[in-house]
């Protein structure tokens, strides 16, 4: 359970996020809003990665700025720019690096591995490397790297950008089937269909809260 009190933050003197409070337990949550509302913010207050400049986030009671690396081990974060976190040079070592990290090796591992390859459309793809992929490639390797360590929480940053309608579909489709809980950001109104509660940024504040149709046609009122 994420939740919210009275969160403000502060960069480079603009006041990017004001006062959002609440609590989110629905399993899918979409975020939109106009560009510089605060999406990316707020999705990176999530799992630490920007801490409130006053208020606090809260994921499964773990304060973020108290419990920052706890914090981090629950929430996994997708990147718009898989260049982001991509660190090793081939598909293999990048998507089993995060495993390893946390000293879990061997069979089970290789398993784990081999199957968020496969769920991502990359078995064959272990050994190439990364920088010779195409960017929508990277992002499916950025993505198999995250659900590999099973995050309890999976916080999506505008994912999809780079990606053609079959990946995309892919990306949705996991995001369908997986039993964790998904915050998604994105500008693709189309991947909100089925969700429980979309959130409408504004100005650095939720300008509506509801189910997805309705804060669609709210987000279409407020840009008209
Ligand atoms: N370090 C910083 N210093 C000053 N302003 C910043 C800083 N980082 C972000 N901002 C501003 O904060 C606002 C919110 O940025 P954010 O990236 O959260 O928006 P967004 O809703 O994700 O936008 P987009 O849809 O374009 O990705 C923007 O106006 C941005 O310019």
């Amino acid at each position: 359970m994420i939740s919210l009190d009275e969160v403000s933050v502060r960069r480079g003197g603009t006041l990017v996020l004001d006062g959002i409070h609440g609590e989110l337990t629905e399993r899918r949550i979409g975020i939109v809003g106009a560009n510089g509302s605060g999406k990316s913010t707020f999705a990176r207050l999530l799992n630490g990665l920007i801490l409130p400049t006053s208020g606090s986030v809260r994921i499964d009671g773990l304060d973020t700025k108290t419990a920052t690396k706890d914090v981090r081990r629950r929430v996994g974060f997708l990147f718009q720019n898989p260049d982001n976190q991509i660190v090793y040079p081939t598909v293999g070592e990048d998507v089993g690096f995060g495993l390893k990290a946390r000293k879990a090796t061997g069979e089970a591992a290789s398993a784990r591995v081999a199957a968020a390859l496969e769920r991502f459309g990359l078995t064959g793809f272990e050994d190439r490397l990364v920088h010779e992929l195409s960017g929508g490639e990277r992002q499916m390797v950025a993505f198999a790297g995250v659900m590999v360590l099973e995050p309890r929480l999976l916080v999506l940053d505008e994912p999809t950008t780079l990606l053609d309608l079959r990946n995309t579909r892919r990306v949705m489709e996991t995001l369908a089937a997986i039993d964790q809980s998904v915050i998604l950001v994105t500008h693709d109104l189309d991947c909100l269909a089925g969700f429980d509660r979309v959130l409408v940024f504004s100005e650095g504040r939720i300008a509506h809260d509801g189910p997805p149709a309705e804060a669609i046609a709210a987000y279409r009122a407020l840009a008209s």
